[in-house]
């Protein structure tokens, strides 16, 4: 019997046999090197409109190459987030209990959480895990890193802040090519708010159950934001529905590139053209998995103005999200807003 990591939260510390159990991700894993890649792909460099458009529509997701990230970063990026999670569990929550949730702060068994960065979770019921723990960096707020005592956080966050201008400048090019298409005005400009930028650092646990019920590292959901872009390192899990043919395709990590998913601001700024695009993660038992996402949203004032919606702006958004998160337990999302009884699907 093997005991898992004292870094995990308790309710992720499971002991199993060394015998490990069928895992759908074992088999991704393994085939991960063979499988063609069914992602549409788009070169940063040159970004070709019809493409582009093609992936939009009929994908709401593509694999960005040629981003002019230097792979130096993205590794230190791995390297600083290894050192983070490995921490004891509890001197981890100590350790964020010392710093402002506007520099970074940490949660886990659940995505979803309040604007201050506090994990939020339904009012009563079951408590239904995702099996991953995070950081929350909130790239608008003034850090006031220098004035963090604590060197591991501090140098990371300097780095994260380094690495979300390189996002910036990504999400600015693949915003204003995607307004080219959807021919948006200048006055449209607010749709997408650099200021909002907002990065999550995830590690998956280990996790081993030898009977379902099936546990998620994140379960099925949509991005809330106009675009994510994330950043898988080495281990697989990361699936996509499909909208061609509503089947579960892997995303398998690329060195050196990078996922973009259009998120439901972005399906709402497009009138439904754009989907924003269905996606989960798979738990592995062999191996944790880490990453990295960065989701941008329009400005709190920018009004969303689409025909099949009611005008809203992203903070109506999110309340409402957060309510049916308390309430229902799960986030009801696009079809709060839309004018017709056509509810998503
Ligand atoms: O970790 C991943 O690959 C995906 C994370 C994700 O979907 C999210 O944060 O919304
Ligand atoms: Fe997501």
């Amino acid at each position: 019997m093997q005991q898992f990591s004292p870094s995990y939260p308790p309710c992720f510390r499971h002991q199993f046999s060394d015998q490990l159990s069928n895992n759908d991700n074992d088999d991704n894993d393994k085939n991960n090197h063979e499988q063609q890649d069914p992602l549409p792909s788009i070169d940063l460099q040159q970004i070709n409109l019809k493409q582009l458009e093609a992936a939009c529509t009929d994908w709401g997701i593509f694999r960005l190459v040629n981003h002019g990230i230097p792979s130096g970063m993205l590794s230190e990026l791995h390297e600083h987030a290894v050192k983070i999670f490995e921490l004891e569990f509890e001197s981890k929550q100590r350790l964020f209990e010392s710093v402002s949730s506007t520099v970074m702060s940490y949660f886990w068994g659940t995505p979803a959480l309040t604007p201050a960065g506090v994990a939020l979770r339904k009012d009563e019921g079951t408590v239904d895990y995702n099996w991953v723990e995070g950081l929350n960096i909130p790239l608008s707020q003034p850090s006031q890193v220098d004035l963090v005592h604590q060197p591991l956080i501090r140098d990371f966050r300097r780095l994260l802040e380094s690495y979300g201008v390189h996002l910036e400048r990504l999400a600015k090019s693949i915003f204003g090519a995607m307004s080219q298409n959807l021919e948006l005005s200048e006055d449209n400009e607010c749709y997408l708010s650099p200021s909002t930028g907002q990065l999550r650092v995830y590690r998956y646990p280990r996790c081993c159950f030898d009977n379902p019920p099936k546990v998620w590292g994140m379960d099925v959901h949509t991005d809330s934001s106009v675009v994510t872009i994330l950043n898988q390192f080495e281990v697989g899990g990361l699936q996509i529905l499909s909208p061609k043919d509503n089947a579960w395709i892997d995303a398998k990590p690329i060195p050196n590139t990078l996922i973009v998913h259009l998120g439901d601001m972005m399906q709402a700024i497009s009138n439904d053209k754009y989907k924003s695009v269905k996606h989960r993660v798979l738990v592995n038992s062999e191996k944790e998995r880490f990453s990295i996402g960065y989701f941008v949203f329009p400005g709190d004032d920018c009004v969303i103005r689409s025909p099949n919606y009611k005008p809203f702006t992203y903070p109506d958004f999110r309340a409402q999200v957060q309510q049916d998160v308390k309430t229902l337990g799960l986030k009801v999302g696009l079809s709060r807003f839309k004018l017709t009884d056509n509810v998503d699907s």
